[in-house]
């Protein structure tokens, strides 16, 4: 029996996290956040004092990480034992991730990691690659996006909620360095993959793109 996965992939700031996690509790289904993964790394790497042109030393830490997560109504990430749940989102973080992200070698070494998310009763996996190289065999895969403008409106209104001090400006350029970045890297770089229905979200509410998704999943 095949265990359904429904994939998600999208530029930062789409709204992958919000809606996957939103339809992977509508449905019972496990939630991956890939990008924690990535994030995960990033961090490991920078507790480590690693250049990030230093691969082979990039390489051990990716291969000797110790990862834990509580996926529960918030995500709780665990890095030898160490809860660093709070340094994941921030954009240092995701900058570095992205850098890291872009080495084949690295994505090869954290590729079962993600496959082994698939488990009973379904997946719902959100990332860059999850329906184009994790799970290309999924039975339902979206696109999500939305201009570059309103993802960074979404993540400087986020920071502020949170209480970090954000500068639009600033936010936008790295969405778009980011995005680049994400973009034009040779290996599972940031593409629509094939059989994915193309989501814009710029001027459709959290609850209304859940609809389409959970509309996807229902009718086939
Ligand atoms: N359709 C929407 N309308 C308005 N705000 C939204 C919408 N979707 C998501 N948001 C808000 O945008 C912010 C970013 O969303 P989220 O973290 O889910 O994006 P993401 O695609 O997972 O980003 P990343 O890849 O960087 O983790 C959140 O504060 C979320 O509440
Ligand atoms: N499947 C994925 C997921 C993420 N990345 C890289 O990690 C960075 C952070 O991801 P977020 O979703 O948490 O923002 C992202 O910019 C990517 O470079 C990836 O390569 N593949």
């Amino acid at each position: 029996m095949s265990i359904p996965v429904l994939t998600i992939d999208g530029p930062s700031g789409a709204g992958k996290g919000t809606v996957s996690r939103a339809v992977a509790k509508l449905l019972q289904w496990h939630y991956l956040d890939s990008g924690s993964i990535y994030r995960s790394l990033a961090i490991a790497v920078l507790q480590a004092q690693v250049a990030l042109e230093d691969l082979a030393a990039i390489k051990q830490i990716a291969e000797a990480m110790q990862l834990e997560f509580d996926c529960g109504d918030v995500l709780l990430v665990r890095l030898a034992g160490v809860d660093i749940t709070s340094q994941l989102g921030t954009e240092t973080t995701g900058n570095v991730a992205s850098i890291v992200a872009a080495y084949p070698e690295v994505r090869a070494i954290l590729l079962q990691k993600q496959k082994d998310f698939q488990q009973l009763p379904g997946l719902v996996a959100d990332g860059r690659d999850m329906g184009s190289v994790v799970f290309p065999e999924a039975e339902f895969k979206v696109f999500l996006t939305a201009s570059a403008e309103e993802r960074a409106d979404r993540r400087y209104k986020q920071l502020i909620e949170k209480g970090i001090d954000a500068n639009l400006l600033q936010i936008t350029r790295e969405i778009e360095e980011r995005d680049r970045r994400d973009r034009e890297r040779a290996t599972a770089p940031l593409t629509v993959p094939e059989g994915a229905i193309y989501i814009d979200s710029s001027s459709l509410s959290i609850q209304q793109v859940i609809d389409v998704v959970i509309d996807l999943v229902h009718k086939n």
